[in-house]
């Protein structure tokens, strides 16, 4: 029998929600599921085999007091939210799995259904140890509520060994109660592969690739052209996704060295044994595990070239001694060796630490910190440079588009207007993961507000009003300053009907009008009524 969907969209009143069920009743359908969007609407789920009987619900539905639209949906609102995660949790590049309160998976992503070859629908409603193994650090942050980070595991299954990093934070409820937990999971050899592969990848890389247009980044690119060629050690602060990395690999571009290895690491990806056996390279026996004739580590792989140390303000004390050592001495010591290896590496630093309140607070040495900070160039952070967020947003539309094999899509000017009341605390990476997240989830040629406000947690209230009426159109309430004063509900009220008019000019779904002005689109039907706008 055929499925259908409908959403009563309504503004709230006694008893409506019996009179609707009365009359999907009377109507005789056949009903699967019921959601209610509070307070203003519910979604049916129902089979029915005769269109005229479908027709006649719709009529009877519309008919009722207080019912504002009956219209038909593709999914049922818990099907779209479960499909939007399903896609986030694809999206990403780590392994994630998500586990209730009683340790069963209740979320796997393709990434670690690929680390442990298995599939979703095998695994989930299993305990996770079935996946992790027994004494996972998982369940521990699930009976502690302690996160972990990057704890290296060994399991065997089906006669192989699986090796990997896991995170893991508790979720909590509002109570502070631990219902569940999301971990992250890492495939320990392609942490490795990763970081060799990259350097391929990046050499490409130049100062052209740095889409800006704001006055600042031109300096500063300018600056960083000129520092590129010479041999000093480079510091780059910025906040989180400013694009620091990418500066690092357009100097090695554009410098001597641009003909021998770039290799980054990141710091923080890594446990504090690990990144220094992949720093400095171990000889053989040096630890368990250890592979036979020892390995090279990233300052021997990179010698001639460049080493690209990401978060370097998250570095161990122990760490920060033997980074100065190798800036003081140029030579680096193998895990368990004692001979001293000369190497010719140009460092560049990244982080988005306050360095100098770590130095106060004894967290980062201050050596350390003169040695690194030779030249500092700081990025700023995207809003305080929104004129190049036209650019970007074109720029990295045009990059998914080409990396999801879709047509290319277009802003709307009101949602790049929209953009540039953000804030964007993630920087560039935010905009380009929220772009992502569009592109993937809509397939509207160009992108609108609405699209903006279904997917993302963009509603800017106050931001969006300025954006709407702009300085020029700012309306004038009058009230009279002698006689009789208004009622304060008065002026008010005319206060409210003319902000609401002119969202809806603008905006015109009481759904989008609300989001833009932070209220239920109930409360904007029932101002309409009462306006009368
Ligand atoms: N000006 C820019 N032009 C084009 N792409 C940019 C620009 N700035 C950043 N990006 C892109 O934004 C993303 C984040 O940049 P990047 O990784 O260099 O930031 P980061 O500051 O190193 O971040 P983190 O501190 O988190 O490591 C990358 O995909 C990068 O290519």
């Amino acid at each position: 029998m055929p499925e259908f969907i409908i959403q009563i969209d309504f503004t709230d009143r006694p008893g409506l929600g019996y009179e609707i069920f009365k009359i999907t009743e009377n109507n005789g359908i056949d009903k699967i599921a019921m959601e209610v969007l509070p307070k203003h609407g519910m979604v049916i789920q129902f089979q029915c085999a005769l269109d005229e009987q479908v027709q006649k619900l719709v009529a009877d539905l519309k008919a009722l007091n207080n019912i504002t639209a009956v219209t038909f949906r593709n999914q049922m609102p818990y099907q779209e939210k479960e499909h939007e995660l399903r896609t986030i949790l694809d999206s990403v590049s780590e392994g994630v799995l998500a586990i209730d309160k009683d340790g069963k998976i209740s979320h796997i992503n393709e990434v670690a259904c690929n680390i442990f070859n298995c599939l979703p629908e095998e695994v989930k409603g299993l305990g996770v140890e079935k996946v992790l193994g027994e004494n996972t650090p998982v369940l521990e942050t699930l009976r502690l509520g302690n996160p972990c980070r990057l704890k290296e595991r060994k399991i065997r299954k089906d006669g192989k060994t699986i090796q990997f990093l896991t995170s893991s934070v508790p979720v909590k409820n509002d109570q502070g109660r631990i219902i569940g937990v999301v971990s992250t999971i890492q495939d320990f050899y392609q942490v490795e592969k990763v970081i060799l592969q990259a350097d391929k990848r990046r050499q490409l890389i130049t100062f052209d690739d740095i889409v800006h247009q704001s006055r600042q980044m031109t300096q500063l690119i300018t600056a960083a052209r000129t520092v590129a060629k010479s041999a000093s050690t480079v510091l780059l602060r910025g906040e989180s996704g400013t694009g620091k990395e990418l500066f690092a690999t357009a100097i090695h571009t554009n410098s001597l060295r641009c003909r021998n290895q770039f290799i980054a690491i990141n710091c923080t990806a890594l446990t504090d044994t690990l990144l220094e056996s992949e720093l400095f390279g171990y000889e053989e026996g040096a630890f368990t595990g250890a592979a036979k004739g020892g390995k090279q580590g990233l300052f021997e792989q990179a010698n001639g070239g460049t080493l690209f140390l990401d978060e370097v303000g998250d570095i161990s004390p122990r760490l920060q001694v033997q980074l100065l050592r190798v800036l003081q001495e140029g030579t680096i010591r193998r895990v368990g060796g004692s001979k001293e290896i000369a190497v010719d590496v140009r460092i560049i630093a990244a982080t988005h630490r306050n360095l100098e309140e770590m130095i106060s607070s004894g967290q980062f040495r201050e050596d350390l910190y003169y040695r690194l900070n030779v030249i500092p160039l700081r990025i700023l952070p995207l809003r305080e440079r929104k004129e190049d967020i036209p650019l970007l947003a074109q720029h990295l539309i045009r990059k998914i588009c080409k990396k999801l094999n879709k047509p290319e899509v277009y802003l709307s000017k009101e949602s790049l207007e929209l953009f540039m009341v953000q804030d964007w605390p993630g920087n560039v990476r935010q905009l380009e993961n929220t772009l992502e997240r569009l592109i993937n989830l809509t397939d509207a040629a160009e992108i609108q507000p609405e699209h903006i406000f279904a997917w993302t947690d963009i509603t800017n209230v106050n931001n969006s009003i300025k954006t709407t009426l702009g300085k020029q159109q700012a309306f004038q309430v009058e009230i009279p300053l002698e006689g009789e004063w208004p009622q304060l509900k008065d002026i008010v009220a005319s206060v409210e009907k003319e902000v609401i008019s002119q969202v809806l000019k603008k905006y015109p779904s009481s759904r989008q009008a609300g989001q833009v002005l932070g209220v239920s689109n109930t409360t904007i039907l029932n101002k309409i009524h009462a306006y009368k706008i």
